[in-house]
């Protein structure tokens, strides 16, 4: 019994793997060699289809496609719509040796910059409903998706000595309609995401007693850890004003032109709107090795090949928090902070599956944090000061304008800092003897029989990545996992 994932409906589509130390400190916090890049790559690749770009270009030298799935299902591609940034980005990286060239940004290697590749196939979206709720899936005797309907807790079906074991599921659709119950005949699998995982176990009694009993939930299993450890990637935007029409921004504020192109989209799949909003390109940055940030606070990442930030490219006025300005041409880079050391947390509300829970980021609570994101803003003015934006760029946005010295960076990101949507670790997952986290390396609930738990929460430290890639890799691996448990044969 698992629940279908909906975020890849709506998400950016950027697919970013992250790097192989990444996936190797997963296998050294978890003992657990399974999860090393060595052996999650062949999950990797089983999802994955690479499949032309939308506009049918060459990619010789956008991609190197001996890292990737030919024969998943689902489809990934490079940029389906050139834009008057491409080759801008694309000459920085030789014109400023700190911002090279990467062939390819999936290889294990992200450092560099690189051909954004997107979950996009045909000039379409291609998501978890897509590639795996086939018609052919859907219409198995075995499966049942049921819509607008909540899971409202799991229940305790069995307890053998001090173990509980739950295969119940309660679910409702509404607040105060009815319940229904449905019991696993082998196991619960839980997948409702970093957010609604940690509130369905609380919500069924696993979880920390004093939070659990402020709600008047009965602890059925005391694991502090639900909910605490959430980490996700702050980002600010930067744009700059640019002397060409040719962005984006000039069709989001032209009806008519939007129309020409949404038909030319709905008759062709080709044009601007077969592209990712997100720019064509991004970059993953380290701060030097002799960085005094780092000598100060330690390297928060994962090793040599993990990435302390990220820009993003885009071809418009790109921002969660600032109104979109009525005039002018913009190119916009997201900053964003991606190997960061606060923690945050996912707490009830209250005791309703129907009350959205307390998310609290707690981004920027360290002072390296503050720090390394300082440093990407810098290194962002310095990528769009090199000599292939000359002629283009005219000059920062006004926001953007005051961030020159560090303490007005400062005072920029803490007006600016947003969420790049990547929540994470609130069921994390520990070595089996570990006191600490949620789950065993198998991913089941720790002091729990019958209840796993596959969905972003159980990474016990952010991935240098947009999350999609890393949660179906895990996802895979689960599948096997699972198969094993229960004497199922492997399909390789
Ligand atoms: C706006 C946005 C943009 C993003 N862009 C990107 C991107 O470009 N690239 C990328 O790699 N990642 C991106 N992400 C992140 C990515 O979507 C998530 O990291 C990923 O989907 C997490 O997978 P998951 O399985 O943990 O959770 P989800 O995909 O969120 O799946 C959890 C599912 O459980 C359901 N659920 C929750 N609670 C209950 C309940 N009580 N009862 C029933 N169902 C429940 C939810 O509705 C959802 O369908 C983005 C996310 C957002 C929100």
């Amino acid at each position: 019994m698992s629940l279908a994932a909906a975020a890849p409906l709506v998400h950016f589509m950027f697919y970013t793997r992250g790097s192989s130390d990444e996936f190797d400190r997963l296998a050294r916090v978890t003992g657990d060699e399974g999860w090393s890049w060595r052996n999650i790559f062949s999950y990797i690749l089983k999802t994955e289809m690479l499949s032309p770009p939308a506009d049918g270009h060459n990619t010789t030298g956008q991609v190197n496609p001996s890292v990737h799935g030919h024969a998943g299902p689902l489809l990934t591609s490079l940029p389906g719509n050139a834009t008057v940034l491409d080759s801008r980005v694309i000459e920085t990286t030789s014109q400023l040796s700190e911002f090279p060239f990467n062939l390819d940004m999936n290889s294990g290697n992200p450092l560099g910059v690189g051909w954004l590749q997107s979950t996009i196939g045909h000039g379409m979206r291609s998501s978890a409903a897509t590639a795996f709720l086939t018609d052919v899936v859907l219409g198995r005797e075995n499966l049942d998706v049921l819509i607008g309907t909540r899971v409202t807790r799991l229940i305790r079906t069995e307890q053998f000595l001090s173990t509980p074991t739950f295969l119940g599921v309660e679910l409702a659709q509404s607040a105060s309609g009815p319940r229904i119950s449905l019991t696993a005949r082998k196991e619960v699998i839980l997948s409702a995401g970093s957010i609604g995982t940690a509130q369905i176990l609380m919500l069924s009694g696993i979880g920390d007693r004093q939070e659990l009993s402020a709600h008047k939930i009965n602890t059925l299993v005391d694991l502090p850890d639900v909910g605490k450890n959430m980490q996700d990637h702050p980002w600010v935007p930067l744009q700059w004003m640019v002397n060409s029409n040719d962005t984006l921004d000039s069709i989001n504020r032209n009806p008519e032109l939007m129309s020409q192109f949404v038909a030319l989209y709905n008759a062709t799949k080709q044009g601007p709107i077969a592209n990712n909003p997100g720019g064509n390109q991004i970059g993953w940055f380290r701060l030097p090795d002799d960085s005094p940030i780092l000598k100060q606070f330690g390297d928060p990442t994962a090793g040599p090949l993990s990435p302390h930030f990220e820009l993003t490219f885009g071809n418009s006025f790109l921002s969660f928090n600032q109104p979109e300005p009525d005039t002018g041409n913009f190119m916009s880079m997201c900053v964003a902070l991606v190997a960061p050391t606060s923690r945050g947390s996912v707490t009830l509300a209250s005791a309703s599956a129907f009350d959205a829970p307390l998310i609290d980021p707690a981004f920027m609570q360290t002072q390296s944090d503050l720090a390394i994101l300082t440093e990407a803003v810098k290194a962002a003015h310095r990528f769009a000061a090199a000599p292939a934006w000359k002629d283009f760029i005219i000059a920062p946005f006004k926001d953007a304008a005051q961030t020159t010295s560090d303490d007005d960076i400062h005072a920029y990101i803490r007006r600016m800092v947003s969420t790049f949507r990547h929540p994470m670790g609130t069921a994390m997952m520990s070595g089996p003897l570990d006191s600490k986290g949620v789950v065993n390396p198998d991913l089941r609930v720790k002091k729990v029989n019958g209840l796993r738990v596959v969905d972003a929460s159980i990474f016990p430290h952010i991935f240098g990545a947009h999350l999609q890639a890393p949660v179906y890799a895990i996802a895979e691996r689960a599948a096997d996992l699972i198969k094993e448990a229960h004497g199922i044969p492997l399909s390789h």
